[in-house]
């Protein structure tokens, strides 16, 4: 390069680098937040998360750690990240200032591909109990809280697991590549029992649309590559929406579960376009699928990699058997699967959710907002985030005196005489919280619970690489639309008949028997404090 022309590449970027910094500086007010990584303006924030991936914001805490939230300046947005439990209960409080419907909005635009007029009717109120999305939530929340709805959701995919690993038994055993078996298996198990006889995902076709479309959903709804970078993937998506066109136009909704009728006649009451409903269809079966998948695989690898956690659990749950014909027919009770039965199982589930969890919940200033009593400015169209895995790793005994960075199964079994934690409203987030507090939390416990506990009572599961150890599989590629970590890569596990379980015919069931105490395997704070 010329003397001359290295002298005018050197002065525009310090031209550009100088107008950055100015720009950055004169567009925020000194009463936001503290302003962090600013090293190169706007694009500082985006290293660091590509360097740091899910930990990114357990670091950033780690880096400032006397700052209760803080300010990201991105390209086009300001972030307010929030490091203080007591301002996460603060924000979730003002859901009506602070909202999340603009978020679900958006992935309806960008990654599920809506029509105008379907946006339009969703976007027309974000604010009031009236508006479209509090009213989502409200159509379905009975067909998915406690009451014969859940259990006949719950049981619907129980029953589909129960026959598959019948069929694994009578064949003497199978080797899995344990993610990819879960991966389909629970797919065809929540999906039969949501959407009935007519699940358009029994069809293999459907299933390997959702395959190619479900690791493109965060970046469609990034927007921020042309959509040729995504056409396989759009492709795909119109194959499935194609498939849900006919499931809603033919009516077969109406032998499917009772959530996916209320979830149906809410759009259609409020007239959203039967296309429309095909495409939101891809958007429902994200939150039916795409978390329960790693999820399960997490805690069967948690409780499987572990001997004494094997032991612990399976002594917990063989006390949820009901025995009947000399010990030949056993019934898994699943009000019986819960914190005074199984308390190690219930425990290592939390963890689960503490050490692998990732969710981030989002929500969009709608107006120039005073936080913490007026100690910072948040400004309208910013988004606040607030990050499960900051909460989970928070140390000063938070979790216990114990390592906060270890996996320790017997972390939430409540000891004798121990103070109560701080704050567990906030503190928990495997769910997220809030308004937004996940509705398929119930449904998603049992299922993967009694997967668990069935495994336990009728299988050893043993790595068949490796000479028979359990290898952590890395993370670092998880996709961050999901609320859970997923591995790198697979684990091939060999599933082996117990002799204890052989010639016995294996049932669950959600009677509460003589003695049985209501489930209560509730996690979310909100449902603890109910
Ligand atoms: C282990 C499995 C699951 C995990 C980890 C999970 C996690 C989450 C999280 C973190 C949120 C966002 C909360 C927030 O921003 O505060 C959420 C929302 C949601 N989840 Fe789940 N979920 C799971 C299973 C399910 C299932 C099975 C269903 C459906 C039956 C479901 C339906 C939903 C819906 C509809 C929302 C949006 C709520 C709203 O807009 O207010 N989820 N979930």
């Amino acid at each position: 390069m010329s003397h001359p022309t290295l002298v005018a590449a050197v002065g525009t970027i310090v031209a550009t680098y100088a107008f950055l910094w100015t720009l950055l500086r004169l567009t925020q007010d000194a009463k936001e937040p503290p302003l962090v990584l600013t090293t190169i303006p706007f694009l500082s924030p985006i290293m660091g998360m590509v360097k740091w991936s899910m930990d990114f914001y357990v670091h950033m805490r780690e880096e400032h750690p006397n700052l209760p939230v803080y300010t990201l300046r991105l390209p086009g947005t300001r972030v307010y990240i929030v490091n203080s439990t007591a301002l996460v209960v603060e924000v979730q409080r003002k859901w009506r200032t602070l909202i999340f419907p603009p978020v679900s909005a958006r992935a309806s635009e960008f990654a599920m591909g809506g029509s105008k007029k379907s946006l339009a009717i969703m976007r027309a109120d974000m604010v009031t109990d009236a508006g479209f999305m509090h009213g989502f939530t409200k159509a379905i929340h009975p067909a998915l809280s406690s009451g014969p709805a859940l259990d006949h959701l719950s049981g619907g995919a129980l029953k589909v697991m129960s026959e598959l690993l019948d069929g694994i038994t009578h064949q003497g055993g199978r080797d899995v590549k344990l993610y990819d078996w879960l991966r389909h298996n629970l797919l065809m198990a929540t999906t039969h029992s949501v959407y009935g006889p007519s699940n358009p995902l029994q069809d293999p076709k459907n299933e390997a649309a959702w395959r190619l479309f479900h690791p493109s959903i965060m970046f469609l709804m990034l927007n921020l590559a042309p959509l040729w970078v995504f056409r396989n993937a759009i492709k795909a998506r119109g194959v499935l929406a194609k498939a849900f066109l006919h499931y809603h136009t033919e009516g077969q909704y109406k032998d499917g579960s009772v959530y996916i009728r209320r979830w149906t006649e809410y759009f259609v009451s409020r007239g959203i376009l039967a296309d429309d409903i095909a495409k939101f269809h891809n958007g429902g079966l994200f939150a039916l699928i795409a978390n329960t998948v790693p999820t399960a695989f997490w805690m069967i690898y948690r409780v499987f990699s572990d001997d004494s956690v094997v032991r612990d659990c399976r002594d917990e749950v063989s006390k949820a058997v009901d025995e009947r014909e000399d010990g030949r027919v056993c019934t898994i009770n699943v009000r019986r699967i819960n914190k005074t039965t199984c308390p190690t199982l219930l425990s290592t589930f939390q963890e689960v959710f503490r050490v692998h969890g990732m969710a981030n919940s989002v929500r969009v200033v709608t107006e120039d907002h005073q936080l913490d009593g007026g100690r910072y400015l948040i400004k309208k169209g910013g988004l606040v985030m607030m990050p499960a895995r900051v909460q989970h790793h928070l140390h000063d005994g938070v979790w216990g005196n114990g390592d906060v960075d270890k996996f320790d199964h017997r972390r939430f079994v409540r000891k004798d005489g121990e103070p109560s934690r701080p704050n567990p409203a906030a503190v928990f987030r495997g769910f997220g919280g809030g308004t937004t507090l996940c509705p398929g939390r119930h449904f998603a416990t049992t299922e993967i619970l009694v997967l668990t506990a069935m495994l336990l009572l009728r299988f050893d599961i043993v790595p068949t690489a490796g000479s028979g150890q359990w290898i952590l599989p890395p993370t670092k590629n998880s996709s961050q639309a999901e609320a859970m970590e997923q591995p790198d890569h697979d684990i091939n596990v060999l599933l082996c008949p117990r002799k204890e379980a052989a010639g016995k015919k294996w049932h669950v069931s959600f009677t509460t028997g003589c003695g049985d105490t209501e489930s209560n395997t509730a996690l979310a704070a909100e449902d603890l404090l109910e």
